[in-house]
């Protein structure tokens, strides 16, 4: 089990070996966790305590990304370190009373996340073992397949519950996922679902009843998909997402304008703000 930083080091992983310049903060390295298997890669997230998407985790995980497909890995298995939570999406503290710099890393930093794991070449599994709200589902439709821990987590775009509303890509990906009527409802509604629910609306593919199945049905979900030429199957995948991809690549400027006009108006700021301290008093 190594960073992506301590594997590049040890030049342990066969398809990381090529592995050239890599962003090396130690910061970056501590996120994201990257283990071998036979031909793929198991990536865990592993920012405690829930994986929030802060600059950075983005970033590291952004790192791995590259390096893997860089270095001809074929899959990955996306999943979390974290006891219960896959990741609770965006970091909140990133846009609530940010400065304009690190506001504009974060979202720009977030797309090139997107753009990536949406468009990856790589057959991409996630092996949701814990809650995914608004980012963190994001994180999983990302992914070709989903299989999830059945229990008490929920997963969905809850942005609204916050006073928030889903970007144009983020809607896209969910209408990808599990259609327009479901999308139209559940975005309005911030609708966070059981594994049960998401399993009936097709937000996830798949139930597993504890960790040692999840991780075996994830790898046969994974072998499944790399069974099928690579390249057949990457651009059938394109044939669902090209046009959100094309739609974003176009579009990210007046994307990222938009985003830091709207995260910094009152409205929003203070809902934030209600929000954190919500999160702090539970504790
Ligand atoms: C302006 C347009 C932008 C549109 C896009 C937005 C997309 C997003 O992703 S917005 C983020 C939405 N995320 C959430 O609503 C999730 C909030 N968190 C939770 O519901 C819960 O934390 C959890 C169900 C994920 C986990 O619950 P658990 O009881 O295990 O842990 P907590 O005690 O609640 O949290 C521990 C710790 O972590 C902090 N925290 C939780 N979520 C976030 C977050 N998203 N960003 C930053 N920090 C978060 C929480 O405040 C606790 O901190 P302390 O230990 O310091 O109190």
């Amino acid at each position: 089990m190594m960073s992506v930083t301590s594997i590049a080091r040890n030049k342990v992983l066969p398809f990381l070996r090529k592995s050239t310049k890599m962003q090396s903060t130690a910061s970056l390295s501590s996120l994201v966790k990257l283990e071998e298997k036979q031909g793929y890669a198991v990536v865990s997230m592993q920012k405690t305590p829930v994986n929030s998407l802060s600059l950075e985790m983005i970033q590291a995980l952004s790192q791995s990304l590259i390096e893997l497909e860089k270095n001809k890995c074929k899959g990955i298995i996306l999943t979390s370190a974290c006891p219960g939570i896959f990741s609770a999406g965006l970091d909140i503290r990133e846009m609530y009373q940010p400065t304009d710099d690190r506001l504009n890393q974060f979202w720009s930093s977030l797309q090139t996340l997107w753009l990536q794991l949406y468009g990856s070449k790589m057959a991409t599994v996630a092996l949701i073992n814990g809650h995914a709200p608004a980012g963190g589902c994001l994180l999983a439709m990302c992914c070709d397949s989903r299989i999830m821990l059945n229990g008490k987590s929920k997963i969905g775009l809850n942005e609204t519950k916050l006073g928030i509303v889903a970007p144009s890509w983020f809607k896209d990906t969910f209408v990808n996922t599990i259609g327009v009527r479901q999308s139209e409802r559940a975005l309005q509604l911030g609708s966070l679902f059981s594994p049960e629910e998401a399993l009936k609306i097709g937000l996830v593919d798949k139930l597993v009843p504890d960790m040692e199945t999840a991780t075996a049905v994830a790898e046969a979900e994974l072998k499944e998909f790399l069974q099928i030429p690579g390249m057949a199957r990457y651009l059938s995948k394109m044939k669902i997402r090209e046009a959100a991809i094309k739609d974003l690549s176009e579009t990210r400027e007046a994307d990222l304008n938009q985003f830091v006009n709207f995260a910094k108006t009152d409205a929003v700021q203070k809902g934030l703000g209600l929000y954190l301290q919500s999160l702090a008093k539970k504790n």
